[in-house]
């Protein structure tokens, strides 16, 4: 059995309706359970050069789960759900572009895997208010694996969130 800190992120469509969504189709995956749900936060679209206040706005969150999937396994039905939610990922799909749905396996029991497919802690997860935010919320004593903990990295963090 491992914990697993699983991302959200949705800027494009009925955001509040994919979310429930997808959160209820994870929670109902053999193998998942959910454990926390923080709460939802209001952020501006961060673009591979900066802040785009013309983008459509983020819905950006977390879960917590228990699983007994291996973390490839998970990442797999990750990609599933983003799927079923019309996420854009044809070749010419903009990187950091607006989705429906962006689902991130942030981390698994403090793991530290670098797969051609899979990398934990999430990369970029350390620098990001909207994943640290959220987690912070559910997880006050967490720590990102190689980076330290949670409320020092949010603190540091410089991008803009809201709490709904
Ligand atoms: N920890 C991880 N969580 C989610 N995807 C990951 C992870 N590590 C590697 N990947 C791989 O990254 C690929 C691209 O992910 P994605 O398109 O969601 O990136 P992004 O959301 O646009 O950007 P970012 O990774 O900065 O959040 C996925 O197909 C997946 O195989
Ligand atoms: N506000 C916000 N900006 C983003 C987000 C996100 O979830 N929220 N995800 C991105 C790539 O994963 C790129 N930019």
């Amino acid at each position: 059995m491992s914990r697993a800190v699983v991302a959200y992120g949705a800027n494009l469509g009925d955001r509040e309706a994919t979310i429930d969504r997808a959160v209820r189709e994870l929670a109902d995956t053999p193998g998942v359970r959910l454990v926390a749900v923080s709460p939802v936060y209001e952020s501006a679209a961060i673009k591979l050069d900066g802040v785009d206040h013309e983008a459509p706005g983020y819905l950006n969150g977390v879960v917590v789960l228990e699983v007994e999937l291996a973390p490839l396994v998970l990442l797999e039905r990750l990609l599933e759900i983003e799927a079923a939610h019309g996420r854009d990922r044809s070749p010419d799909a903009e990187r950091w572009g607006d989705r429906t749905l962006d689902l991130d396996l942030i981390d698994v029991d403090g793991l530290q895997v670098d797969d051609e497919r899979l990398t934990l802690p999430h990369p970029r997860a350390w620098q990001r208010a909207f994943v640290l935010q959220p987690w912070l919320d559910v997880e006050p004593d967490a720590v990102l694996a190689g980076r330290g903990p949670i409320a020092v990295l949010r603190a540091q963090a410089d991008d803009e969130v809201v709490r709904r």
